[in-house]
């Protein structure tokens, strides 16, 4: 008996390393993972304790299994987004409420339901109208409860559930979601609904260490085996069998692709592939490609690739890259490493074998019984075809004739075809497929869903395109100071473009010499045009054109330029101090131009009596004596002269209801927010904020 690694052990036993590890936990012999080495003791106990029949499952190996979900943080990716949902894209950002039930209700005829749902807020009425009861009766548990209500009062949620727990009816609030989010729908699967999918593995490096020539050997090598007369293409994914296992490949490599799909929210690579040549070493990008992988939390193996040139040092790469965690089992770490030779095709299966355990250990899943959702990983305008995208089917089953939102665009299926140009009619889970159908090129890294309704994803499909239309236009409005920081921000500008005009050829010099002057990272000042004189039209049209902004020192624009300006939304600001220029140019780069607000007194309350009611606190029933008091003013409470507190507004009411404003001559209650000490004699001052426009 030798030693061996767990992985090892399991595959000359026909068992999964997961069952191995579960066992030696049992035992309780440490293993990290199935890259562990098991002593032959330990083997032999190993041996013993799985008796003959290996694969039968003994009652340790259930409550192991049960245990999984606690080993990889990494594993249950798929699971956490796809709970639930069948076969529809139902939005699941519903908040489920505990049954209410106390004990079971037996259901009698037009008697009070076992469940209700609503969205949003419900009215007394309304709920007594879902609870099959009279109004009074909510609003007699409604008082019971400390709560005054009328028959058309809204409920908040609290209150609803409260009722509803006083009837045994068990509530459901459905939130109303945005049903052209799709990037944020967040799709449930149940748990036996879940069947394992091929890992998709994306290949990263330095540049010349190999990705391409990697990928290119593992697509020879493999892709075509069993597929007879096709001819390989590049559709930029494309997956292999080895085992009777399928793995996928995205054919785009560099950390653009992976890091752009990342920012837009798409993450479809489940392992990374690190390519390191044996004669080079860990250079800038493979670090670069190191911390792309980490950040997206996918596990890294390691191929240290050119072994068959001269001056490979293999142990030098494993030595560097300690240095960033990832280290080899020969340096007692659990990284997976594999020499090879990509030119040469050799450990390529080796590679391929790495990659189906860490699969294995990760479990990665999905539902192919639901529609298709996923990430487009290519797309371009083909001149016979129209728009064609590569897909990656991340969960459910895509087939031809399908209704589709790809991005911005929609379509239906209109043809399928795989890596090797053979048409299919269905793409599961993990399998990226070239579509025709779409009205408009997507992008790569756009989501994109299937709908059994085609009008649905027409609808869906058109209103994302508007939007998408409407942040373009907003996105190329004129740059004023007020919005600077916010484009320079979204890296929509880098320069700041001004023109000059100033009354004399001195002043418009200093100015221009202070401007440049101004340092703010990331930002530059640039003076497009001076002159001396009034702003006329054609500074205007120029200021339009190159999306300046005009600065008038000392001088005034025309009537011409001013309605131009207006017209073309082009913002002039009119100084006499240079230093004041300077300040106002060097906040708007930082950011720093807050808008600027006064404080307006909009009227006077008296407290004329008091109410103390529990669960809501002091109602000071008042009367407006001038102007009005608005729910959302804020408040000063002022006893004999004296501010004695600040703050907000709890609740306006008139009578029971509640109230937006009250005006003079009207009486209300109010409720002080955090504050319950008001008294009858004190006075209410309502104030609001209100910006100040700039001159
Ligand atoms: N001797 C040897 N040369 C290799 C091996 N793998 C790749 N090369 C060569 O290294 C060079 C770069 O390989 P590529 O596959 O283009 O490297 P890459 O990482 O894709 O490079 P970029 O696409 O530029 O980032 C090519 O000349 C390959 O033939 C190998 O295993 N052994």
């Amino acid at each position: 008996m030798s030693k061996m690694r767990v992985y090892e052990y399991a595959k000359a036993n026909e068992l999964s390393s997961k069952q191995v590890i579960d066992k030696l936990k049992e035992m309780k012999v440490e293993v990290s993972n199935h890259m562990s080495m098991v002593e032959d003791d330990v083997k032999g106990k190993l041996d013993q304790s799985f008796g003959k029949g290996q694969q039968e499952s003994k009652p340790g190996d259930n409550k192991s299994n049960n245990n999984k979900k606690n080993q990889k943080p990494n594993q249950n990716r798929d699971q956490r987004n796809n709970k639930k949902q069948k076969n529809n894209h139902r939005p699941q950002n519903k908040k489920q409420q505990k049954p209410q039930h106390h004990q079971k209700q037996q259901p009698k005829k037009n008697q009070t339901p076992e469940k209700i749902t609503y969205s949003g807020s419900l009215t007394v009425g309304e709920l007594a109208e879902k609870l099959k009861k009279d109004s009074s009766e909510i609003i007699k548990k409604l008082m019971g409860l400390g709560v005054m209500a009328t028959k058309n009062q809204d409920l908040d949620s609290d209150s609803i559930e409260l009722i509803c727990a006083e009837f045994n009816v068990e509530v459901e609030e459905e939130v109303v979601v945005d049903e052209t989010d799709i990037e944020n729908i967040i799709f449930d699967d149940e748990e036996e609904d879940l069947q394992e999918r091929p890992a998709v593995v994306t290949i990263m490096g330095h540049v010349d260490h190999g990705k391409t020539t990697l990928l290119d050997s593992i697509r020879d090598t493999k892709v075509t085996e069993g597929e007879a007369g096709g001819i390989t293409q590049h559709i930029g994914a494309y997956q292999v069998e080895e085992n009777d296992k399928k793995i996928t490949f995205l054919d785009t490599p560099g950390h653009a692709a992976f890091t752009s799909m990342r920012s837009r929210g798409a993450q479809i690579t489940d392992i990374a592939i690190l390519v390191v040549a044996a004669d080079d070493g860990v250079m800038p990008q493979t670090r670069e490609a190191i911390n792309h992988a980490k950040a997206a939390e996918v596990p890294i193996i390691v191929a240290v690739n050119k072994m068959d040139k001269e001056g490979a040092n293999p142990d030098r790469v494993m030595q560097e890259l300690m240095e960033y965690e990832l280290i080899s089992e020969d340096f007692g770490g659990d990284t997976i490493f594999v020499k090879m030779s990509a030119v040469k095709g050799e450990g390529i299966d080796e590679l391929l074998e790495m990659i189906l355990l860490v699969a294995e250990m990760e479990e990665f899943k999905a539902n192919p019984d639901r529609l298709a959702y996923g990430t487009v990983v290519e797309a371009e305008l083909d001149k016979g075809r129209g728009p064609v995208a590569t897909l990656l089917v991340q969960n459910g089953t895509l087939k031809v004739s399908d209704a589709v939102v790809v991005g911005n665009t929609h379509g239906r299926v209109r043809a399928m075809v795989n890596e090797v140009g053979r048409r299919v009619k269905v793409a599961g889970p993990s399998t990226p497929v070239e579509i025709t159908g779409l009205n408009h090129v997507p992008q790569a890294g756009d989501r994109f869903l299937a709908f059994e309704d085609e009008k649905k994803a027409r609808s869906i499909g058109e209103a994302r395109q508007q939007k998408q239309i409407e942040a373009e236009r907003s996105s190329t409005a004129k740059v004023s100071l007020d919005d600077l920081f916010e484009q320079i921000k979204h890296g929509n500008i880098k320069d700041i473009n001004l023109i000059l005009k100033a009354d004399v050829q001195g002043s418009l010099e200093a100015l221009a010499g202070s401007l440049q002057k101004i340092e703010v990272e990331g930002v530059k000042v640039k003076i497009i045009h001076t002159g001396v004189g009034a702003i006329t039209e054609s500074d205007i049209s120029l200021a339009s054109a190159s999306n300046a902004i005009v600065i008038g020192f000392n001088v005034r624009p025309d009537g011409n330029a001013r309605k131009a300006a207006e017209s073309e939304d082009v913002e002039i600001r009119l100084h006499n101090i240079i230093y004041k220029v300077m300040e106002e140019i060097e906040a708007a780069m930082k950011g720093m131009l807050d808008p600027e607000y006064e404080e307006k007194i909009i009227g006077q309350v008296e407290v004329r009596e008091i109410f103390k009611v529990s669960k809501v606190g002091t109602i000071a029933g008042s009367y407006v004596t001038d102007g009005k008091i608005t729910k959302d003013s804020g408040i000063r409470v002022i006893r004999d002269g004296v501010v004695i507190y600040e703050g907000e507004i709890d609740a306006l009411k008139r009578y029971k209801d509640d109230a937006k404003e009250v005006a003079k001559g009207y009486e209300c209650g109010i409720t002080v927010k955090n504050f319950n000490d008001v008294k009858v004699g004190d006075v209410i001052e309502p104030y609001v904020m209100q910006e100040i426009e700039r001159t």
